[in-house]
């Protein structure tokens, strides 16, 4: 039986300004941490955004669970931390715990209503990033770190399969970014969830990631993160400097 998670083929995505991938192949397996990893505009959020089909493919393939992406609905197997904050407005009418909530309706059938052990769920996701004190409050309302704890709880609260990061500690505090890597590795390392990270965060790839893939527009390099910190290429395209950090943390 296969465990391939991510499937991707000669995949180019393009906006209405033109392509900004091309040729793109690799595939993940169930339990893989990848770190991903290129200049800014190099397309690594436009790479997982069209997995999740909110980008258009232009050619080429990818799927998911080996489902071809365009027919795959089961989203409750994928968690999604997406790397714009402040998309909410103050007065935004859902509060904290509404918002994790609806991380669970994707995993349920018409009529998609909540039940007491979802509300204890919600309410242990809340515990676990430290957030249940900011439950009633607006989400809106929320600072930007604050609100990246939250939407990562709607994240993980269904569980997911594979679980998507797209620079989900940008707006956090030293700390609270310490707590979110362990939590994360964690979930890796027990629950064997496949982790696809996007970030410049060096030293903490380094730590937890098991794959590497460095994109700038084009795939520049996958493999382990073993090859990748032996890599002569690699340390002429991500600087020797930041590869020294990233690998020596290791
Ligand atoms: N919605 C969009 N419409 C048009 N062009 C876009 C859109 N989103 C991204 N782009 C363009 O696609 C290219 C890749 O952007 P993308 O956000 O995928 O890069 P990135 O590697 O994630 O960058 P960063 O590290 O800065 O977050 C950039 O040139 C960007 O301007």
């Amino acid at each position: 039986m296969s465990h391939e998670v991510v499937r991707v083929e000669r995949l180019g995505v393009s906006y209405r300004v033109g392509q900004v991938l091309e040729d793109i192949s690799f595939s993940i397996e169930a339990g893989d941490y990848v770190g991903i990893v290129g200049p800014n505009g190099s397309g690594k959020s436009s790479l997982v955004r069209a997995l999740i089909g909110l980008c258009t493919i232009c050619s080429g393939s990818a799927s998911l669970f080996g489902v071809p992406c365009s027919r795959f609905d089961e989203w409750g197997r994928i968690g999604y931390l997406p790397q714009n904050l402040g998309m909410y407005n103050p007065v935004f009418p859902a509060t904290v715990a509404e918002t994790v909530a609806l991380g669970l309706l994707s995993r349920k059938r018409f009529p998609r209503r909540l039940n007491r052990h979802d509300h204890e769920t919600v309410e242990r996701m809340l515990e676990e990033l430290g957030v249940s004190d900011l439950k009633s409050k607006l989400i809106g309302e929320l600072s930007g770190g604050q609100q990246q704890r939250v939407l990562l709880a709607r994240a993980l609260v269904n569980e997911p399969e594979l679980l998507i990061l797209d620079e989900p500690t940008a707006a956090l505090d030293p700390e609270t970014r310490e707590r979110f890597y362990r939590i994360i590795a964690d979930i890796n390392r027990t629950r064997g969830v496949t982790v696809l990270l996007v970030t410049h965060d060096t030293g903490a790839i380094g730590q937890h990631a098991s794959k590497m893939l460095y994109l700038d527009k084009r795939l520049l390099f996958f493999g382990s993160f073993d090859e990748f910190c032996l890599s002569p290429e690699m340390s002429e395209l991500f600087g020797e400097h930041s590869q020294h950090i990233m690998c020596h943390r290791h």
